[in-house]
């Protein structure tokens, strides 16, 4: 097989973010400044770099990021009143609350906690529901970057057969929606599929969704299939076992350098839409 296309989410998300520049100078000759409030409840270090690095991209966009940390102690009803503060909060237009909370917060009941009109990261049931629909106005921002990425590389998606490796509601479940409302054939695996390979080697789009550090072999990979791995597992490994995965797709993504980016920029589109519409 040729060498694969390798679908550069760094330049993806920079396409993205020149774009949003424009929208954020044009706000601030109306006098507004888009917010993000990111929600960090405890010590978790990964989840204390996403924070970061989504704080830092708002501040070099001119994006206003509120943070707020919270002990790990938090309990759910101290969480909850955070998020009612922030969702009135005329000057907030997005919150952010980072996944995973400790176990002892109740991450449903927080997340669907958070207003619709500030829900930029797509994880309120309602956002949920909309997304399913196929008119929610922010899908959740890693199958948003999935989406992203195939289109901006022009890769068809209706007719094709599509095998999602994840169940999460936040990746695998919204991801298979929009493939789905996209007119792909969707399967979805998870971790009681049994022989998860004979429904990868069917694929033409794999989506890596399952947390596991290449779990998905080079030998599932149909010829000329098109991988893109959602992984960010610890030392920024993916999901898909890179270099077995390349020799057989035609296309796919990084880790690092892939979906991640991505992600991470349609939060930010997510966030100025939402101050767009604020006005
Ligand atoms: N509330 C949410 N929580 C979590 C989400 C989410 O979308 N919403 N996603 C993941 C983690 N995540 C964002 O939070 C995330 C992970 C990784 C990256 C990324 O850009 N990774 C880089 C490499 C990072 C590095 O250099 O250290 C890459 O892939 O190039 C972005 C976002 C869990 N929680």
């Amino acid at each position: 097989m040729a060498e694969p296309m390798i679908l550069d989410g760094n330049d993806v998300s920079k396409r993205i973010k020149d774009k949003l520049a424009l929208q954020v100078a044009a706000l601030e000759q109306k006098g507004v400044r888009p917010c993000l409030a990111t929600i960090l409840v405890g010590d978790d270090p990964a989840s204390a770099t996403y924070v970061r690095m989504k704080g830092n991209a708002c501040k070099r966009l001119g994006i206003e990021s509120k943070k707020i940390e919270l002990p790990k102690e938090t309990t759910t009803k101290e969480l909850l009143a955070v998020i009612r503060e922030l969702n009135n909060d005329s000057s907030v237009h997005g919150i952010l609350l980072q996944h995973p909370v400790p176990s002892q917060i109740d991450e449903r009941a927080a997340f669907d906690e958070i207003a619709i009109e500030k829900d930029v990261d797509g994880v309120t049931t309602l956002g949920f529901a909309q997304n399913a629909f196929g008119f929610a106005h922010y899908p959740s921002c890693t199958p948003a970057a999935i989406l992203a990425i195939l289109d901006h590389y022009q890769l068809p998606i209706e007719g094709k057969h599509a095998v999602v490796v994840g169940r999460s509601p936040i990746l695998g479940k919204p991801v298979s929606q929009m493939l789905l409302n996209r007119n792909a054939t969707v399967t979805i695996c998870h971790s009681r599929t049994e022989n998860v390979s004979d429904f990868v080697e069917k694929a033409d789009i794999v989506v890596a969704a399952v947390g596991k550090p290449n779990f998905i072999q080079g030998e599932w990979i149909k010829s000329g299939a098109v991988v893109l791995d959602a992984g960010y597992n610890k030392g920024n490994i993916g999901d898909c076992e890179y270099d077995g995965c390349a020799q057989r797709a035609s296309a796919i993504t990084p880790v690092p350098g892939g979906v991640g980016p991505v992600t991470i920029s349609m939060l930010l589109k997510h966030t100025v839409e939402a101050a767009e519409r604020s006005v």
